[in-house]
């Protein structure tokens, strides 16, 4: 691995994630650009690493490129990955593997012993990155499911350092999980972090069964709660910790960025560029077939069938960024989309006039924002969601107390936006009388669930969700802060 000697064990805080913050685009000139990789995992982190020093370790988005640039202040570390690695560890292992199999099996999970070889190899190319950029005992905060064997490795590698594992999806429910060939391998891997969080107590939950069942550790009794009471496996000397961390949002930079003239101005623009229409709905998705879009593309058009929506003054806009587009299932879902969006602008709309307005790229940040403050109810229908960051992005635009969230039950999100109008998104009558009620709700209901809504995402902003996970990983295993002493465990029969 190419890793600038002047990098080598110097940074105190280390990011190891799939993807860099950025992706690396060579125009038809040659020249290089990095753009901003998609996902709300790069939202959420990109603002926590600019207020350290630090590395961020991760692949650039395309075949075998070793650039290490320093972006916007940031040191990269790029993991080169061959094109037979992203189709095995990338879209193999982790998005048509574990994807789907944490996502309640919305599609069936391949098992490949290939794809598992390639995870293994580019988990210990990640590990060895980190190794190398990490100064004596710095704290590496490991992301997600494509790395869940790099603690272990890394622990091997670096037994000084302080490593805390996040997982931004759902960690699913024990009988799910057992499918797994390597379930075990993963367990393990995990438990070599300090620290493990999830977004909910119930994914921390069937952690610690698993790892009692399948690694044989001993785990603490109890529940585990919110940013506190955490579990505990014994793992050998060590106490991991197991935590729920509902991550979030830059709610301040997002509330202020959205009163401001130039956005406000944007907003009632497009309204005007729409027709002003009665009714923006909104959704804004990666083009994922957990997101739900279907569902509510569905609910839509049986409410336009019914006459209880007007197509002549609503419009309904669906931005979709493009994801893992060569994967099977996300060729079929863009597919049945789109064929649906047809259906419904073939049926209802007019010449002039399409209901739904379907954009299948990356919007501007800004641009997005003013989208949401157009937007008077905003659908967020995902069938499986670890917490689904766009929901709270919403409700930091709307300083203006305007606007309804319709969300799923489903999202990580709804544990915490309970003034939201909440659905089943397998329930279609339900997602369907949530929207209508949306649409129909009063100023004063509205106001009032969008203060509570509020409430919630300006108080628990992304930097309180760092500084929980970071205060924890902090104090695990610390003899000067008590966390070796003993607790009390059950063992597995
Ligand atoms: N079409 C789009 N244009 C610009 N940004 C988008 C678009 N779709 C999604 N995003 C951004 O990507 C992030 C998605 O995060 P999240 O809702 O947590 O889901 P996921 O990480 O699974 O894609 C949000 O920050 C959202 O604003
Ligand atoms: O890197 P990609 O394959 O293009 O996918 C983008 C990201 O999608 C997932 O995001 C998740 O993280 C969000 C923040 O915690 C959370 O709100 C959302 O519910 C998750 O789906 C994925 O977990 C990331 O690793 C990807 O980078």
């Amino acid at each position: 691995m190419d890793i600038p000697a002047e990098v080598a064990q110097t940074a105190d805080f280390v990011v190891v994630a799939n993807r860099l913050p950025v992706d690396k685009e060579t125009l038809p000139d040659g020249t290089v650009r990095w753009k901003r990789s998609p996902g709300g995992l790069v939202t959420a982190l990109e603002p926590i690493l600019r207020s350290q020093t630090g590395a961020w370790v991760g692949w650039s988005g395309v075949p075998d490129s070793a650039d290490n640039p320093v972006v916007d202040g940031l040191q990269l570390v790029s993991v080169p990955l061959s094109a037979q690695e992203i189709n095995e560890y990338y879209e193999g292992f982790s998005n048509a593997t574990l994807w789907p199999l944490y996502h309640d099996v919305l599609v069936k999970p391949e098992y490949h012993r290939e794809w598992w070889n390639s995870y293994v190899e580019v988990n210990r190319r990640f590990a060895e990155a980190a190794s190398t950029v990490a100064s004596e005992g710095a704290m590496v905060w490991v992301q997600d499911y494509q790395l869940q064997l790099v603690p272990k490795m890394l622990r091997m590698l670096r037994p000084d350092l302080k490593i805390g594992f996040f997982l931004h999806i759902p960690f699913p429910p024990v009988e799910l999980f057992m499918q797994l060939p390597w379930r075990t391998e993963i367990v393990e891997g995990l438990l070599g972090a300090d620290l493990i969080g999830f977004h909910l107590p119930g994914g921390a939950q069937n952690f610690l069964y698993l790892a009692r069942r399948l690694a044989g550790q001993a785990t603490s009794k109890g529940s585990v709660g919110v940013r506190a009471k955490f579990g505990v496996v014994q793992v050998g000397f060590r106490h991991v910790r197991v935590g729920a961390f509902p991550i979030s949002i830059d709610s301040g930079a997002l509330d202020a960025t959205s009163r401001s003239k130039k956005i406000r101005d944007r907003a009632a623009e497009l309204r005007r560029d729409l027709g002003n229409p009665k009714t923006i709905m909104l959704g804004v998705d990666r083009l994922d077939y957990t997101k739900g879009i279907d569902v509510r593309l569905i609910a839509l058009s049986e409410l336009l069938a019914e006459g209880r929506v007007d197509p002549r003054d609503t419009v309904m806009i669906q931005l979709a960024t493009p994801s893992r587009e060569r994967v099977d299932s996300y060729i079929k879902m863009r597919a049945g989309i789109e064929q649906l969006v047809g259906n419904i602008n073939g049926t209802h709309g007019e010449v002039a006039h399409q209901v739904v307005q379907y954009l299948h790229r990356p919007v501007e940040r800004d641009e997005l924002i003013a989208f949401f403050v157009a937007a008077d109810v905003m659908l967020v229908t995902p069938l499986r969601d670890g917490m689904n960051l766009v929901a709270k992005e919403y409700v930091a635009c709307r300083s203006d107390l305007g606007g309804a969230l319709v969300l799923s039950e489903f999202t990580g999100a709804a544990a915490e936006l309970r003034s939201a109008y909440q659905a089943n998104p397998y329930d279609l009558d339900g997602v369907k009388d949530a929207i209508v009620s949306a649409v129909a709700q009063t100023p004063d209901e509205g106001r009032r669930r969008m203060r509570a809504l509020r409430r919630q995402v300006l108080a628990h902003d992304v930097s309180r969700w760092a500084e929980s996970f970071l205060g924890a990983l902090a104090a695990a295993n610390d003899v000067a802060t008590g966390e070796n002493r003993s607790v009390d465990l059950v063992e597995d029969d």
